[in-house]
């Protein structure tokens, strides 16, 4: 099964703790070397439907392959994983802590300190190699943490939230580093409640509330679910041109807001010219995630979303 197409699959998987359903039967595909975004609020079931596709806890229904294997644990030297609760051992070298995740994974730790100092330099850490992870800050730390989830090589990359606790900088590098590995045909699993990184980075996604799966596939297929959005200025007030308007378009100021008519811009175009609008500004947007996200999941978790990084 090491061919399949996909990285990891979850089919109809449940999870409860102490009866009270945590996932509620999530299934998703994730391509081989796809940067697949993993989206929902707290608590929405994120990592626990992380932890399953990694073998760390079972699925009570439902199931799960990883890398084509029935038993995530048995890929587990193909997959890098970096979980939600950070931690390193705080006298230990940065190369040291590399070298000692990579052997985690069966990398052995000669390979591993000499890749160490390579990912360090590259990553801009080259004076803090031999430096106690206790004299980093908690940004420089948590990049060591991460090259140590890749420091073996994996196939398959799995990244709980690892926005959460980084500096716009240190976010921006990391964007560059999941971009890097997708090149180098790594499929990258990363979970975040903040939709704007999986704007930037992915072209899959599975969006999660309350323990459901709202929407899984391509971005561009969330986006299409919406229509794309007129912003239209006139110099007319009144006019044959405002049929043209649907009834419900909103107007704001001197401005009216409103979906495109599934006929299209042309005969809207048409209209408003014909019918003497005089256009002063007119614009056509294509919704984003964002939008999307709020159609598919709803404002709540829309807004919840948006809370912290
Ligand atoms: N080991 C556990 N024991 C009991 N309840 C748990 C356990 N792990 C998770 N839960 C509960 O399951 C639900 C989903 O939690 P999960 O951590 O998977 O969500 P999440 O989307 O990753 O959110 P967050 O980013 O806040 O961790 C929550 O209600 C949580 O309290």
């Amino acid at each position: 099964m090491e061919n399949s197409q996909y990285a990891a699959e979850a089919r109809d998987m449940v999870k409860r703790f102490d009866g009270k359903l945590a996932v509620d039967g999530v299934s998703f595909s994730v391509p081989r070397g796809s940067i697949f975004g993993f989206l929902g609020p707290n608590g929405a079931g994120k990592t626990t439907s992380l932890r399953m596709l990694l073998g760390i806890i079972d699925p009570d229904e439902g199931s799960r392959t990883l890398l084509g294997a029935d038993q995530p644990l048995t890929v587990a030297h193909d997959v890098g994983y970096l979980p939600e609760e950070r931690g390193l051992y705080p006298a230990m070298p940065a190369k040291e802590a590399i070298a000692f995740m990579g052997a985690l994974r069966g990398l052995p730790l000669k390979e591993g300190r000499a890749r160490a100092v390579d990912l360090l330099e590259n990553a801009g850490l080259g004076e803090w190699t031999d430096k106690p992870i206790r004299s980093l800050s908690k940004g420089m730390a948590q990049t060591v943490q991460l090259l140590g989830t890749i420091v073996h090589g994996p196939k398959l990359l799995i990244l709980d939230e690892p926005f959460s606790g980084l500096d716009a900088i240190n976010q921006g590098k990391l964007e560059d580093m999941i971009r890097a590995q997708a090149e180098k045909g790594t499929t990258v699993i990363f979970s975040t409640h903040v939709i704007a990184h999986a704007e930037r980075l992915c072209e899959q996604v599975a969006i999660i509330a309350k323990g459901k799966i709202a929407f899984a596939g391509a971005v561009a297929e969330a986006r299409a679910r919406l229509r794309p959005i007129v912003n239209l200025r006139t110099r007319a007030d009144e006019g044959a041109w405002k049929e043209a308007l649907p009834a419900d378009a909103k107007k704001v100021g001197h401005e009216y807001h409103f979906e495109l008519p599934a006929s299209g811009p042309e005969p809207l175009l048409k209209a408003l010219i014909d019918g003497g609008a005089g256009i002063e500004t007119l614009s056509i947007e294509r919704p984003g995630l964002h939008d999307a996200f709020v159609a598919i999941a709803g404002e709540a978790a829309a807004a919840e979303m948006e809370e912290g990084n």
